[in-house]
């Protein structure tokens, strides 16, 4: 029978009511007062070469935010694109939501690290300028983005901690609010917000997160809506391969609902209130993951069985050798200030 009709003869809301549909422009609220689309492309490990490609199909199929760090060696590219739709009139750059991020070994130096971001984005401002990981690294090590000591550990900057840095931050928006519209975080646990937040003049907008069926991270997706902050679900796909595109039950719920399996994985944070970032440098993937629905209470009920079933498996992890605070990685040296 028609969902619709069971629904009234049953006399049950629909769920398209409760849950109106979202697609990749639904704005999220952020705590400054502006909005971050729903869905961005993502452009880690995008290649160079492709990137430029990506963003630029990724624009002109209706994609308004676009994820991007310093350390992922590709912003002159999306630079590049974002120049090109721009001028050829594709879209305003007020339209575009674009976010950055300070790299480890620039955190006591965030003016410099979001002025290098600015020239090879080729914009005047981001709309989001996150620090990427709450861990400080030596700017004057071997390597200017992966410093290293002659252990090969991570060459770690204990004179500072990512308390200083985000004050840092708050400074370059109060004094450059030309140049950053928002300040946020990401890769933070519930235990670094709890040291940050009591110090903090500004409530960062976003903590940008792992996030997946595997990873649901519901303490710290709890705590943020609880503290005003939005998150935003990095590797939703599972990162490189997306293997969780093969996981039965999020295939069994594509099933249901006559769509792909990325649908319901990229879905299921907008049924928690996040926005969600893809990321892929093949045009009929860029364009299949726009397609977002609303999933039931029953799809979020297998959603959350398949961390109880498999255990939870994080797939970005950097050997930083710090313990971030995060309940399934408990080893590592202590640097939450
Ligand atoms: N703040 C942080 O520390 C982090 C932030 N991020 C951000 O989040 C973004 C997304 O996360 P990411 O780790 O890249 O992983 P995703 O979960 O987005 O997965 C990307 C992988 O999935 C493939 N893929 C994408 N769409 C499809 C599809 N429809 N069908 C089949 N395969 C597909 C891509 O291949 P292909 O490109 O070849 O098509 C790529 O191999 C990043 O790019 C980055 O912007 C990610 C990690 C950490
Ligand atoms: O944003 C993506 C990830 O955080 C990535 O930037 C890190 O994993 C980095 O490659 C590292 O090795 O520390």
């Amino acid at each position: 029978m028609n969902p619709a009709l069971a629904n009234f003869i049953l006399g049950k809301t629909p769920d398209s009511i409760l849950h109106p549909t979202p697609t990749m422009d639904t704005p999220l609220q952020l705590n400054t007062g502006a909005s971050i689309p729903a869905l961005g492309l993502g452009t880690w490990q995008s290649p160079k070469g492709e990137v430029k490609k990506a963003v630029i199909h990724a624009i002109e199929g209706g994609y308004r935010h676009i994820d991007c760090a310093f350390c992922y060696q590709n912003e002159d590219e999306v630079g590049e694109a974002l120049e090109d739709v721009i001028s050829r009139g594709v879209v305003k750059r007020e339209d575009l939501f674009i976010t950055s991020k300070l790299w480890c070994t620039f955190h006591k130096r965030p003016e410099e690290g979001l002025q290098k971001s600015l020239d090879l984005l080729k914009t005047s401002y981001v709309d989001l300028y996150l620090m990427h990981w709450p861990v400080p690294m030596n700017p004057e090590g071997n390597h200017f983005l992966f410093p290293k000591l002659p252990d090969g550990s991570r060459d770690l900057d204990h004179s500072t901690n990512h308390i200083e840095t985000w004050k840092g931050l708050e400074k370059l928006i109060k004094d450059h609010p030309d140049k950053v519209k928002a300040i946020g975080v990401a890769n933070y646990s519930v235990k670094y917000l709890e040291k940050l937040l009591p110090q903090a003049t500004i409530v960062p907008a976003v903590n940008q997160i792992e996030n997946h069926p595997l990873l649901p991270q519901q303490e710290i997706v709890d705590f943020c809506k609880q503290k005003g902050i939005h998150v935003t679900a990095y590797s939703p796909l599972g990162s490189t391969g997306s293997p969780l595109l093969k996981d039965e039950a999020v295939n069994e719920i594509a099933k249901k609902h006559s769509v792909g399996p990325g649908t319901v994985l990229l879905s299921y944070h907008l049924a928690r209130d996040s926005s969600v970032l893809a990321k892929s440098v093949t045009p009929s993937r860029i364009d299949e993951n726009r397609k977002l629905i609303s999933l039931d209470n029953d799809d979020l009920e297998k959603l959350a069985s398949v961390s109880k079933k498999h255990g939870f498996t994080r797939f970005v992890y950097p050997a930083f050798g710090v313990n971030a605070g995060f309940p399934d990685k408990p080893e590592g040296v202590d640097m939450s200030g």
